[in-house]
């Protein structure tokens, strides 16, 4: 019988120390498999970046150990781990001197593709975010709007086919609406292509939206894990129940609108 496969991203009780004093993250754990998208939640400061660059080796953790793919990432070449992990960040992190083609195509280029191959991919890549190649390929992202920068930032962080993509508040920059029609876009893209992802939010209505599973932290640690379901009906603490309350109130203006 073959052995299930490991998740595709596993963190045992990890801590991160800052300059000997600052503990940022204490003794977290958690899986993340194949498909999935876990949410970090929780306010400014409690450690979510942190966590999310100790995954990717932008930081090194103090304590505990990342897995990925079953293997640690402490024994992985650093930039050879980076090209199968994506990333996303916040305001798009693209490089402003280069056009939408070639920040598309960085990733195939720096794992030695030919050029015919880089340009098939930045162009599945465009449209898989529904970006027209021949309207946007040559343009700087100065070029563009912000939902089309963000959309550009995903299409660079997929182009590598990631096992993994880490996401640090990429929605936060955009309007409601071009953010509403991402988030879906988004998801839609995880379903057809299967990767695992990890997403940082400040928004609770955006976590609990966008997640199967939202992990709490406060202060360093997670203090609740479940999905957004559990996390509505039995939430651990008054501190979780109190972040829930804005998307709560939300809902109930909405709903008291249609009546
Ligand atoms: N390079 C660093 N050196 C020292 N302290 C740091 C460093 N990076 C982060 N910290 C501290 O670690 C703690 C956690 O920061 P982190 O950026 O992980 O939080 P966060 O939850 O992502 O916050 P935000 O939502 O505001 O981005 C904070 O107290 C922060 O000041």
């Amino acid at each position: 019988m073959s052995e299930a496969a490991p998740p595709v991203l596993e963190v045992r009780d990890v801590s991160k120390t800052y300059a000997g004093h600052v503990e940022a993250v204490r003794g977290v754990s958690l899986r993340v498999e194949k498909g999935q998208l876990l949410v970090l939640a929780g306010a400014s400061g409690c450690g979510k970046t942190s966590l999310l660059k100790m995954i990717n080796r932008l930081e090194e953790p103090s304590g505990g150990s990342i897995m990925f793919g079953g293997e640690a990432v402490a024994s992985q070449d650093a930039v050879a781990l980076r090209r199968r992990i994506g990333w996303v960040m916040q305001g798009d992190g693209l490089f402003p001197h280069m056009s939408v083609r070639r920040n598309v195509g960085l990733i195939p280029a720096m794992a030695g593709q030919d050029a015919a191959r880089i340009e098939l991919r930045v162009r599945e890549m465009l449209d898989m975010v529904r970006l027209d190649p021949h309207e946007f390929g040559e343009r700087m992202p100065g070029e563009l709007s912000g939902g089309q920068r963000q959309r550009v930032g995903f299409a660079r962080a997929l182009a590598g086919n990631p096992e993994l993509v880490l996401m640090d508040e990429p929605f936060s920059a955009l309007d409601p609406i071009t953010r509403d029609g991402l988030q879906q876009d988004f998801r839609d893209l995880q379903r057809e292509l299967g990767f695992a992802a990890v997403m940082v939010t400040h928004d609770m209505a955006e976590a609990l939206i966008m997640a199967d599973e939202v992990a709490v932290m406060r202060d360093g640690r997670i203090i609740q894990q479940g999905t957004p379901h559990t996390l509505m009906s039995a939430p651990a603490d008054d501190y979780v129940s109190d972040l829930l309350e804005t998307p709560r109130r939300q809902m109930r203006a909405i709903a008291e609108l249609a009546q």
